[in-house]
């Protein structure tokens, strides 16, 4: 072999490798994978159905509005598929105080970059604030798909067409998916139709994420439901839970956790505690089910109450208990 061929050889060798460097870059992958916003008004079940989807507890739920504070993202992979859920905190009109601010601005920026919209409502209730939720979709870009849930509420399913009418006339939407997430009605429909929409990429994550959030912040979380389950309405809105240690002891063969309950006055205090600290027991022993779950191990959690003046009114008391606007997916 002559040394010219040898380097022609070499070249062409060279090129075939750069000719299956472009096609690999090109290659159209069956896998399907990314983003899908859950958006609505408080209260309308966003959470249960993003858990019900993901098939396990992400998102805290409660009978109170305005649960969801922060946005997460759960993350489901199959062989075919990788959806990246989007829990918003309910988008709502009223309240001047920086958590509202910071809900409404996490809730409106979470849709910026989704490849879908679920925007879920309540059957039968149509209110202000699912009107203006509406508008801000009018004009977008990706599929809205609707979502009816709570339809358990009306076993004559007839009474729901005018509600139907009254959302179809002011929405124009890709389709709407009637559910239960409570009841399980229905559920699969909405995976269905958002794998229409679902570009083919490959997975985001790696395929054991389930979400992007620490264990830690999952943990203050399960806390603060509990807070908000047991107490009354004047409360939980002023309260707010941080993880100040979270780590195994080795000799105890468990997970020792201590959690802070900050509250805004003294009197929230004296409730979150109740009569001979019965209340907070009650909040703990709960909790501790759930973190057991969490940590799949034995969890010792350890619960103080501390008052933090106006916390949710303080844009640095804000980002330091982790309301932070540069948290991103
Ligand atoms: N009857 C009925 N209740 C439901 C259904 N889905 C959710 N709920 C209840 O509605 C309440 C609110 O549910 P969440 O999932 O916390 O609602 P959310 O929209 O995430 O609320 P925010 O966190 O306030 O934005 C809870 O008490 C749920 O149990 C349903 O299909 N039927």
């Amino acid at each position: 072999m002559s040394q010219d061929s040898s380097d022609n050889s070499r070249s062409l060798s060279l090129e075939h490798i750069l000719a299956q460097a472009e096609q690999d870059q090109n290659v159209v992958t069956d896998y399907q994978a990314g983003y899908v916003a859950v958006i609505g008004r408080p209260n309308v079940g966003k959470s249960t159905i993003m858990n019900e989807m993901l098939g396990q507890k992400l998102s805290i739920t409660s009978h109170k509005p305005q649960t969801t504070r922060h946005r997460i993202h759960g993350i489901h992979t199959t062989a075919l598929h990788q959806i990246v859920y989007v829990d918003t905190p309910g988008m709502h009109l009223g309240g001047k105080k920086s958590i509202n601010d910071y809900m409404n601005r996490t809730a409106n920026s979470a849709f910026a970059d989704v490849d879908v919209i679920l925007f879920v409502v309540e059957a039968g209730r149509w209110t202000k604030e699912d009107k203006a939720v509406a508008k801000k979709l009018q004009n977008s870009e990706q599929p809205v798909l609707v979502i009816v849930n709570k339809v358990d509420k009306f076993p004559n399913k007839e009474e729901l067409m005018p509600f139907i009418q009254q959302v179809s006339q002011e929405l124009s939407f890709t389709a709407m998916i009637p559910v239960s997430a409570y009841k399980k009605i229905n559920l699969s429909a909405i995976q269905d139709e958002v794998l229409k929409y679902l570009p083919n990429r490959n997975a985001i994550f790696p395929e054991d994420y389930v979400t992007d959030r620490s264990t830690r912040f999952l943990a203050a979380e399960i806390i603060r439901e509990k807070l908000m389950r047991t107490l009354g309405e004047e409360v939980p809105y002023g309260a707010t839970v941080e993880i100040e240690q979270f780590k195994y002891v080795e000799e105890e063969g468990r997970w020792l956790i201590h959690a802070l309950i900050l509250v805004e006055r003294p009197g929230q205090k004296q409730i979150v505690i109740g009569k001979g600290g019965q209340v907070i027991k009650n909040i703990g022993t709960q909790a501790r089910r759930d973190l057991n779950n969490l940590v799949d191990g034995r969890v010792h959690l350890e619960l103080w109450v501390k008052i933090k003046e106006n916390w949710s009114d303080d844009a640095r008391a804000l980002a330091s208990l982790g309301y932070d606007d540069n948290y991103s997916s």
